[in-house]
């Protein structure tokens, strides 16, 4: 194994694990495996980039660590010698964690200062510059993400909000630098260790950045950001004589279907307004899951109704909603209920037969897919920016595409359906 991924969230894993098996256009990626949690066993031996997903994004900061030091041995032990680690495209992490925590613990593991951190993924509107993360043409914070129901992002300053989490001075890269090319980021960053700074905010406005940080990179122990940092890393194995691990064969999967959706961003909300428009969804109120009206075996009723109409389940409600609920029951109660709730739907599901499965949210799909019980994913073809088919070897095969809450075209939750099964 040549690169190895720390990724905090499972929808977050797909999305870097996406972009190492694209590599840039027309040179083909590294044959790319996600793994659900520290696998017990060996890597196989083809695999070039091993994502490991875990659900750590929102957990205490000392766990956070612990998972991700867990998770760099186990790569180490697999031959890696460079490592990601994957964030979300808007930062979400509190004042409290867990970025900077997992960022400089990685850091210190592999003695190592003036490690990137660069959330920017321009082609879903993510830029940085001057040290401030954009979301399409909003500062991060009036672009809705300030209502993130677990990870509020209040202030746009990367460096200040990442100088709250961490102990050691947090450095910056501007977009002039970047622009200049390769050699003069590298020596920035050689700048900014020496000055003793762990993580350093580095700008970047579009692919062509990235492409440059990615170059500055090769053979870099550790960098950190978003999906958009791996996108130049695929280029330097092959350009080492790594094989392009190419297109992988995905013929579909047959059978029942599903979409649960426990994210309560904005485009998830607009993406339920048009499915249902022409398929059977469902609401699940919060109070009535915490109250016990409402039940696993309700939704999988639901969803056995309606086994090949595209049947969708949903908790999202308004951000004015979710905080009074929020206030009234916790924040932390809701979560781990809403959570269960759709961890036992998609296990019943599976056992009786759905094949099909998109899940929207990134702790949504921890949830959901740990309780599948599944070990690793292979990656099959994009479905929109940053979500790819997912599918498992096994005898009884299921696909799924797990969904980041702000990420997919209008019509994302239709088309991935088709594209499970094998269709445009
Ligand atoms: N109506 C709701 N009110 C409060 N919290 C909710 C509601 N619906 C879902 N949640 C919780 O909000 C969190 C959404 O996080 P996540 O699944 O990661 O979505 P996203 O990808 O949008 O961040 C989950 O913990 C989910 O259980
Ligand atoms: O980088 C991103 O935006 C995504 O890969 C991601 O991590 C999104 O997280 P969720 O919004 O929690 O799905």
């Amino acid at each position: 194994m040549l690169l190895g991924v720390i990724a905090d969230d499972f929808t977050g894993a797909s999305d870097i694990a996406n972009t190492l098996a694209k590599g840039l256009p027309g040179q083909g990626g590294l044959r790319t495996t996600q793994y659900l949690g520290i696998p017990d066993r060996p890597a196989s031996a083809e695999v070039e980039a091993g994502v490991i997903a875990l659900k750590s994004r929102s957990i205490p900061a000392g766990e956070a660590v612990a998972q991700s030091l867990a998770a760099l041995s186990w790569l180490r032990a697999q031959g890696c010698r460079q490592f990601v680690f994957k964030y979300c495209s808007t930062f979400d992490s509190t004042p409290a964690g867990n970025i900077g925590p997992v960022g400089e613990a990685l850091a210190q593991a592999l003695g190592v200062k003036g490690v990137i951190a660069c959330p920017a993924f321009p082609t879903v509107g993510r830029t940085v510059y001057r040290g401030h993360l954009f979301v399409h043409d909003r500062l991060l914070s009036e672009s809705g993400l300030e209502n993130h129901p677990l990870n509020p992002m209040t202030d746009p300053d990367l460096r200040r909000w990442l100088a709250r989490q961490c102990q050691t001075p947090v450095g910056a890269v501007t977009w002039p630098t970047v622009h200049a090319g390769s050699d003069g980021l590298r020596a920035a960053l050689i700048e900014a260790a020496a000055r003793g700074e762990t993580l350093v905010i580095v700008d970047a406005l579009s692919d062509d950045d990235l492409v440059t940080i990615g170059r500055a990179c090769d053979g870099v122990p550790l960098l950190t950001g978003g999906s958009g940092i791996a996108l130049g890393l695929a280029a330097n194995f092959l350009r080492a004589g790594a094989a392009s691990g190419g297109g992988v064969n995905f013929a579909g999967i047959d059978g029942p279907e599903a979409i649960l959706a426990g994210s309560c961003s904005g485009a998830t909300r607009g993406q339920i307004e048009v499915h249902a428009a022409s398929h059977p969804v469902l609401h699940v109120g919060v109070e009535d899951v915490l109250a016990g009206r409402t039940r696993a075996l309700d939704v999988v009723d639901f969803i056995c109704a309606h086994p090949s109409e595209a049947p969708l389940v949903y908790s999202a409600g308004g951000p004015e909603e979710v905080a009074a609920l929020q206030q009234k029951h916790g924040r932390e109660q809701i979560a781990e209920a809403i959570e269960n709730l759709f961890a036992t739907v998609a296990r019943t599901l599976v056992a009786f037969g759905i094949r099909r499965l998109v899940v929207a949210g990134g702790e949504t799909s921890g949830a959901v897919v740990s309780a599948l019980k599944l070990d690793a994913l292979t990656i099959g073809p994009e479905i929109d920016p940053g979500v790819p088919v997912l599918f498992t070897a096994t005898d009884r095969p299921v696909a799924l595409a797990l969904k980041s809450g702000n990420f997919g075209a209008p019509d994302f939750f239709a088309k991935a359906l088709r594209r499970l099964g094998g269709s445009a």
